[in-house]
């Protein structure tokens, strides 16, 4: 049933010593070509330190510091295409699959609260990890029943937290990704709905894993965001990024994220990739598992839900014609839920992309 949670047991819950020290439980346990340790052996990657004081100067010090914002968002190559061409025809996507053990009537997935991974079929492998996820922004859309009341301070600290990350790092980081590719600061703040966008919190517990080369933390996927901003445990490393290998040459490979200390990592989602016609690509990352336990406090920008998310016109002209398809940012959000418990990425499940014929080949 495609309720949160529902039926689905937690890994702290099934976290028994003894027991559990012996093999993690079989829903946890991935196919053998899925495991973290059947891919490449994951490199570390250096990232650019953005300092947002300096981003947010005049003059060249902010220059400086946003020449690094391309490489900083993982998305070095602006890949646009190079020639006219035109869109071929498209049929919106079926609609997914009823979830298992439901009646054929659709669930309105509701992501908030404590909770572990949506279920949808018997064979979904879930991800080792308890997560607390709530809508902190906009003020009037907090759903002050899931925020619990325990530590008292929670509802402070992240009063102050999600003021401190719109406020200074999304905010002038969408202004100056703006400004990078020479266009107004508010190209793309401007299309989220202004006091109406969206931020989630997401609190995630990964507990320790007796066998972490069997299980995924969380598994590969690109984030339903504009914007993510990740604080990350400084000292259990296991966040990785699916990463072209020599420059695209070599093929992709899983990189290390580490050696942030308590600096915060962004990284751009799905919305953001739709939205620059895929100047700026969403990463796909994952989380591996240790024998140690790991926390995150990871922000999620997004638009007002209302809003049509599409490329902006200023990045669509006949020589760069519109890479994604127009949708209702609410809409976007509900077919990643669907795609994510499939494994899949959302820009493909909903079929979001316009495949292009080269002009030259179409008009000879
Ligand atoms: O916990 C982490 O390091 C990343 C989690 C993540 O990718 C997510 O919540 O979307
Ligand atoms: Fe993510």
């Amino acid at each position: 049933m495609a309720v949160r949670g529902a039926g689905a047991p937690s890994p702290t819950a099934g976290f028994v010593p003894g027991w559990c020290s012996r093999w993690p439980p079989a829903k946890y346990v991935l196919r053998e070509s899925d495991c973290p340790t059947a891919s490449v052996p994951a490199t570390s990657l250096d990232f650019p330190t953005v300092d947002l004081r300096r981003l947010a100067d005049t003059g060249t010090a902010a220059e400086e510091e946003a020449s690094k914002l391309p490489s900083a968002l993982h998305s070095s190559t602006a890949r646009r295409p190079r020639r006219s061409s035109i869109p071929t025809s498209w049929s919106p996507p079926p609609p997914p699959p009823a979830p298992a053990g439901g009646g054929g009537e659709r669930f309105q997935f509701q992501p908030e609260g404590y909770g572990v991974d949506r279920v949808d079929t018997d064979e979904q492998v879930l991800d080792w990890c308890d997560r607390l996820c709530l809508e902190v922004s906009p003020p009037e859309s907090r759903r002050l029943r899931f925020w619990p009341a325990h530590p008292p301070s929670l509802r402070r600290l992240l009063d102050e937290f999600t003021a401190a990350s719109g406020d200074r790092v999304a905010a002038p980081l969408l202004a100056a990704m703006g400004r990078a590719l020479e266009f107004p600061e508010d190209v793309f703040s401007g299309r989220l709905g202004g006091d109406r966008a969206a931020t989630y919190a997401r609190f995630t517990y990964y507990p320790p894993c007796p066998r972490p080369e069997l299980v995924n933390g969380v598994k590969p996927h690109t984030d339903n965001s504009v914007l993510t901003v990740l604080l990350l445990d400084p000292d259990v490393g296991g966040l990785q990024l699916l990463s072209k290998r020599d420059g695209g040459a070599g093929g992709d490979e899983w990189v290390n994220v580490g050696g942030l200390g308590h600096n915060l990592l962004v990284i751009v989602g799905d919305e953001m990739e739709i939205m620059s016609n895929g100047v700026f690509r969403a990463p796909v990352h994952r989380v591996v598992m240790s024998v140690k336990e790991r926390v995150s406090l990871v922000m999620f920008y997004l638009p007002e839900p209302e809003r049509n998310l599409e490329p902006v016109e200023e990045l669509v002209d006949e020589a760069r014609p519109a890479m994604y398809r127009k949708l209702k940012a609410d809409t976007f959000a509900d077919g990643f839920f669907d795609a994510f418990a499939a494994g899949e990425r959302a820009i493909d499940f909903l079929k979001l992309r316009v495949v292009h014929q080269e002009a030259s080949a179409s008009t000879s």
